[in-house]
């Protein structure tokens, strides 16, 4: 079973992805590490984000076993990593790596931003998770505290509106629900509650699906 995620920065796509695939037993991608490894391969080499060679080059030799999260969670990769994400030629190179890991038996948990859309079209069940803006600064401003890091929630809200926004308005798969996702928003629920509601929406997918 292939269970695509998408959504916003900050929505918690990434947590619930996680609680999935440990449920539902099914091996787990971020494939928003996989944009920002190469944004922060990029900035490491000092070379110049719009450099499409030298993103290819990184994507090709990137390991998805060893992307450490840690590293690339800080809040300014994520801003690097959607700008190198509008180009064409690096998304194909990540989709490729991202669709083999889906592949493989018995399946996995992907979270993105067009993994409904492109790189799992044919995923069983495919969710769109989201929160208001606000809701998802606050989730953000208090993980980076939590982290011992300074965050002012009036940046951190401009950051995630500003990512966004060039999310869902470049050319080659832009952020957006799939057609056939189903939409969670978790405004005005807490982990356990989407997470309760994520497992309702696939279990009744699976029930359903031919065996
Ligand atoms: N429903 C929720 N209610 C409150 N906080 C949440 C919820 N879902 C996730 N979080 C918290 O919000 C932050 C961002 O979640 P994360 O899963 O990293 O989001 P994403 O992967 O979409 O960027 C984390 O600190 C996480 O613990
Ligand atoms: N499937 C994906 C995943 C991420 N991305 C890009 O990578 C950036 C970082 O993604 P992320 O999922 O790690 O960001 P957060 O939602 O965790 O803040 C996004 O803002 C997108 O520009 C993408 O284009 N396609």
């Amino acid at each position: 079973m292939i269970i695509a995620i998408d959504g916003p920065a900050a929505s918690g796509k990434g947590t619930l992805s996680r609680r999935l695939a440990e449920h539902f037993e099914l091996r787990h991608l971020d494939t928003g590490l996989t944009y920002r490894a190469v944004a922060a391969a990029l900035l490491a080499k000092g070379m110049p984000l719009g450099d499409e060679a030298i993103a290819i080059e990184i994507a090709r030799n990137l390991d998805l076993g060893h992307m450490d999260k840690s590293l690339l969670s800080a809040h300014e990769i994520g801003e690097v990593a959607s700008r190198v994400a509008v180009l064409g030629g690096l998304r194909e190179e990540l989709v490729r790596l991202q669709r083999e890991f889906a592949n493989k038996p018995p399946g996995a948990v992907l979270d993105g931003r067009d993994i409904g859309t492109v790189v799992c079209q044919n995923a069983e069940v495919k969710l769109f998770v989201t929160a208001s803006s606000e809701a998802r600064a606050h989730r953000r401003t208090d993980e980076m505290r939590s982290k011992g890091i300074e965050a002012e929630f009036a940046d951190v809200l401009e950051d995630l509106k500003r990512r966004d926004l060039r999310d869902s308005q470049r050319t080659i798969a832009p952020m957006k629900q799939a057609e056939d996702a189903h939409l969670l928003d978790t405004t005005e629920m807490d982990i356990e509650t989407a997470f309760q509601a994520a497992v309702d929406i696939i279990s009744k997918a699976r029930d359903t699906m031919p065996t």
